[in-house]
């Protein structure tokens, strides 16, 4: 139920942009980009950071994601916070959409340009501003990779422990509040981030911890930080980011097990993690993923459902740990209990891991894949994926699941060739079973890829519609035209 204070400021919201309350999108009609446009954007920029040929258009028309591509007008690339801010500023008194680019490895559509307008690519701002070794911390320009920031460190003993698989710009992880394999010991995004430089959509550059601060804690005010970590380019632009780094682990080890049963691998992680042994990576590959696992990474395991961890710290408590997880593993049926130290073998095993989205693509040459990302607590983990393989091998169709269970959270791979919408239909559906259970279990829609295009339909079922129209309710006073990334995260 509505209060009558949050229904009259709905009202005042609904009235103002256009929304109703079935429907928060505003309706806002942008301005079409034209020659006049383009001359304004090369004068503020220069000649050479401006492209309108359709090649270039096309490159940031869409991630790595299966959304429908979307071409931007005109493409920006700026060197400087100052021309962010002075672009953005032109598109807000304009009335043009601006979508930020990162990478482009994103997975729900977030720079697919719907509505067209300006994208900004941010990969002539790519340096290193600051590193100060004893606090443990790094500020960084937003087109830097997490890559190259730990190339750049690795002489410091520091590492930035965050990887989602693809080497994405270290600013767009923050936009999706991205994770992958280390959040189970290091945590997601949103723990990681210290301080933001971000430019408004009117072309003010804020900080949003305050300039230059980068205290490990703080009670001042509102978490300014939190609010752009995983806003998805729809609140403004990321263009330097302050985060925490972690020492390099003395040692490290990984290990890997096979199971005849998905219940007896989930239920080995819940125990793990319940009984608070601290491993880094906790990642489970069912059957079908490892099929295409050892069919692209020259991999020759048990076709079975897998679980591949990793532990760090001071040698004497790595192989204590590696103890206890082998125990745990034999106790619940797991065979094949297989360790490596040495870094080229562990190197090699999650690079694989990582590039198991083109590992299922390769199972059906020509398709591209749906991903699904949902995340339960982890408890309820053996119950949401025995029923999401029940889903699939019932509809007779290929879909490796793999996950990052020690978080609960796990995706399905559906290779799916370009027009066959009977299967398109039919992962759709076991995509909405698996959120709508992940919700049922208190769980969320996305745990690292984010809303976009692809969730937006889930978001109020989520947080409920006071919690969406809270959420319009920032968007709309910080972004009261609505350039800011339109189309993604609301309808
Ligand atoms: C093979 C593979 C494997 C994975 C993943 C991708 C791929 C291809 N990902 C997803 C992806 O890598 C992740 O979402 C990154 O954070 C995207 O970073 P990009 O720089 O590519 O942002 P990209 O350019 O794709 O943009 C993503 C969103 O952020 C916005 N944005 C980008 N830069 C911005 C800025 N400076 N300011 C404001 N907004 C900005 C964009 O507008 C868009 O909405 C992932 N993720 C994950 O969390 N865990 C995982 O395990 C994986 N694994
Ligand atoms: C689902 C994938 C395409 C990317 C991912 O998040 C992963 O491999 O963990
Ligand atoms: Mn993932």
């Amino acid at each position: 139920m509505f209060s009558r204070v949050l229904l009259r400021s709905l009202e005042k919201i609904f009235k103002t942009t256009g929304c109703t309350k079935r429907n928060y999108s505003p309706k806002i009609s942008f301005n079409k980009v034209t020659d006049s446009t383009v001359k304004s954007l090369r004068d503020l920029l220069g000649e050479k950071k401006v492209f309108t040929e359709e090649a270039v258009r096309e490159q940031h028309s869409h991630d790595e994601s299966y959304h429908t591509s979307a071409m931007p007008d005109v493409v920006v690339f700026p060197d400087s916070v100052e021309y962010v801010s002075k672009v953005v500023a032109f598109c807000n008194t304009n009335r043009i959409p601006v979508v930020p680019y990162g990478t482009g490895t994103g997975l729900e559509g977030g720079v697919n340009a719907v509505q067209g307008g300006v994208s900004i690519n941010m990969k002539n701002m790519d340096k290193v501003v600051e590193v100060n070794g004893l606090d443990f911390d790094v500020t960084v320009q937003p087109g830097i990779t997490r890559e190259a920031l730990n190339s750049y460190c690795r002489d410091t003993g520091m590492w930035f422990p965050i990887d989602p698989g693809a080497d994405c710009s270290v600013c767009g992880m923050c936009a999706t509040s991205a994770s992958g394999t280390n959040a189970v010991k290091y945590g997601t995004m949103r723990e990681n981030v210290l301080n933001l430089e971000v430019v408004l959509p009117d072309g003010r550059i804020i900080h949003t911890s305050g300039k230059g601060r980068r205290a490990k804690k703080t009670s001042a005010g509102f978490n300014m930080t939190n609010l752009f970590v995983g806003s998805e380019g729809t609140l403004g632009i990321i263009t330097q980011a302050t985060v925490k780094m972690h020492g390099i682990p003395e040692k490290t080890v990984v290990a890997y097990c096979h199971f005849k049963k998905i219940e007896d691998a989930v239920d080995t992680v819940i125990q793990i993690v319940s009984s608070g042994i601290p491993v880094a990576k906790c990642e489970f590959l069912d059957d079908s993923a490892i099929k295409a696992f050892n069919a692209y990474s020259d991999y020759h395991m048990p076709v079975a459902h897998s679980l591949f961890m990793e532990v760090h710290g001071p040698e004497a408590s790595v192989h204590h740990l590696f103890n206890e997880i082998t125990t745990l593993c034999i106790s619940n049926n797991g065979y094949g209990f297989t360790g490596a130290e040495q870094a080229e073998d562990r190197a090699r095993l999650w690079k694989a891991r990582h590039e198991m989205l083109y590992a299922v693509n390769a199972l059906v040459p020509g398709s591209k894949s749906f991903v699904t990302d949902v995340c339960v607590p982890v408890t309820k983990l053996t119950e949401i994926i025995v029923k999401t393989k029940q889903w699939i091998d019932k509809a007779n169709i290929i879909g490796p699941i793999v996950g990052h269970v020690g978080d609960g959270n796990f995706h399905v791979f559906f290779p799916i060739k370009p027009g066959d919408t009977t299967a398109l239909n039919t992962v759709l559906d076991i995509s909405k079973q698996m959120v709508l259970l992940s919700l049922a279990l208190n769980g969320t829609c996305t745990g690292e890829h984010g809303i976009g295009l692809g969730k937006r339909k889930y978001l109020l079922q989520e947080v409920g519609e006071d919690g969406v129209s809270a959420m319009q309710q920032v968007k709309q006073a910080l972004d009261p035209n609505g350039i800011m990334n339109p189309g993604k995260i609301f309808y």
